[in-house]
């Protein structure tokens, strides 16, 4: 890197630069900061290729962006700016046979972390011309007192300070001050290294407390010991990293039925531990609501199990749509209280009679069928049976017992909405 001034002044035919206007910007990583430059770079007449395994072609679509490989993208871009961790797999990720595919117009930026590009294969590049320039932030080793690129008069260079804004600074501390609350609080903590949620856009942040309630319902209502839970994500959330909702469903499963604290890092691991296949499906159609997310399981039994949810109106209000197969529309409650039964008259009524007796008010009610006069098509719904789901209270066993690792055998459970009050009728 070089001053750039003569003895009777400067040069300025030695710094004159080139435009963003119609070139081709690679960016390398979609994550937070890749999206930012790229909703930025928006206004530049630029054309707009990215890099990023994880990110799906629709998300890039929505920011403008074409997904590329990267050799495709080193090979198109008159700039790369680089914004992806550190890994083994993202280690030397820019080496010698990427600049051989590169442009000799190329200029790079890495201000993400030092080594994802190879250092000797940057400074060759730079010094042979094989590539315009660099803009390098960040270094193997830091400072990078003695490194050869220091000499090199087609780089600049910045001793790590990408985030060096007095906002940037601030918004850091305010970060880690909300992050502590939210881990103290037992609630998830997107930034942690430990989660392996990813990205969490705003748009699928609602459905992280949505699909936790519908894991405490799924779990009311599995009566057995599970072999596999899919976590089913349809409609527009397709097109985002929802994987955070796989691990919130499994956090509100195994909540109410393990006595260990359950959060978004072990209970993937208690799902392992049992032997529960887990897995995380997508799909961009969803017939009657902008978003549906589903909880389905299977019983060892082979009986199956499933619950939806939504949010709807402005108000995003959260619901159960689905419960078995049956559609429903029911907000979540404090306690929910699902009997399956054959469609026959007079069953209502029994039940009505059962709650009055033990002295339970019932806010809100909806039934639900197939079709006129069909009983239920699960051969575990065949008898009358009740399921609680207890939102408020996931650890609080309604007979005033212990949580229990095990799903309760089939009863009829009657819940009072206090928690307190309660009776179970067999
Ligand atoms: N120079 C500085 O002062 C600063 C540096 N950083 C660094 O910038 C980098 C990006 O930060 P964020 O955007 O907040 O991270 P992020 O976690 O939000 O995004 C990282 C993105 O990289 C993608 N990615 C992961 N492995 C990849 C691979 N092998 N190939 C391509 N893409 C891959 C992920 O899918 C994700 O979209 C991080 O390394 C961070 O430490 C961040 C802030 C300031
Ligand atoms: O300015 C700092 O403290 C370093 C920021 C950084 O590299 C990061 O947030 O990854």
């Amino acid at each position: 890197m070089r001053t750039g001034r003569s003895r009777r002044g400067r040069k300025r035919s030695k710094f004159t630069g080139v435009e963003l206007y119609e070139k081709t910007i690679g960016i390398v990583g979609l994550g937070r900061i890749g999206t930012l430059v790229a909703q930025r770079l928006a206004g530049f007449g630029a054309t707009l290729v990215a890099y990023d395994p994880y990110v799906t072609p629709t998300r890039a679509q929505q920011l403008g962006v074409q997904l590329l490989s990267l050799e495709d993208l080193v090979a198109a871009s008159d700039f790369i700016t680089i914004h992806i961790p550190k890994t083994p797999e993202t280690t030397g990720l820019i080496d010698s046979a990427m600049f051989a595919k590169a442009k000799p117009e190329l200029r790079i930026v890495n201000a993400s972390r030092g080594g994802i590009i190879d250092e000797a294969a940057l400074f060759e590049a730079l010094s042979t011309k094989r590539i315009a320039g660099a803009g390098i932030d960040v270094f193997v080793s830091e400072p990078p007192t003695g490194s050869p690129l220091l000499d090199l008069d087609n780089i600049v260079v910045t001793p790590h300070l990408g985030a060096s804004t007095d906002e940037a600074q601030e918004k850091a501390g305010i970060s880690v001050a909300k992050s502590v609350r939210l881990a103290l609080s037992g609630e998830l903590v997107p930034d942690a290294v430990n989660v392996a949620g990813g990205v969490i856009d705003p748009y699928v942040r609602p459905g992280i407390p949505l699909i936790e309630k519908l894991g405490q319902v799924f779990s009311g209502l599995a009566d057995g010991p599970l072999t596999s839970v899919d976590v089913e994500v349809r409609g527009e959330l397709e097109s985002y990293d929802v994987s955070v909702l796989k691990l919130a469903a499994l956090k509100g499963i195994f909540a109410g039925v393990v006595s260990e604290n359950v959060s978004y890092v072990n209970a993937p691991l208690l799902a392992e531990q049992r032997g529960i296949q887990v897995r995380l499906l997508t799909d961009s159609v969803s017939e009657e609501y902008r978003n549906v997310l589903t909880i389905r399981g299977a019983i060892a039994d082979g009986t199956q199990v499933s619950v939806s949810g939504t949010l709807t109106g402005t108000k995003q209000i959260e619901k159960i749509v689905e419960i078995n197969g049956y559609d429903v529309e029911v907000p979540f409650a404090d306690h929910l209280v699902v009997f399956t039964y054959d469609d026959r008259p007079g069953i209502v009524a029994v039940y009505g009679q059962k709650f009055g007796e033990a002295g339970i008010n019932i806010a809100g009610m909806q039934i639900a069928r197939r079709g006129r006069g069909e009983g239920p098509e699960h051969p575990h719904d065949r008898r009358p049976r009740a399921r609680r789901a207890a939102r408020g209270h996931p650890h609080s066993d309604l007979r005033g017992q212990p949580p229990r690792d095990r799903h309760p055998r089939p009863r009829l459970t009657l819940a009072a909405a206090s928690g307190a009050r309660a009776a179970i009728l067999r």
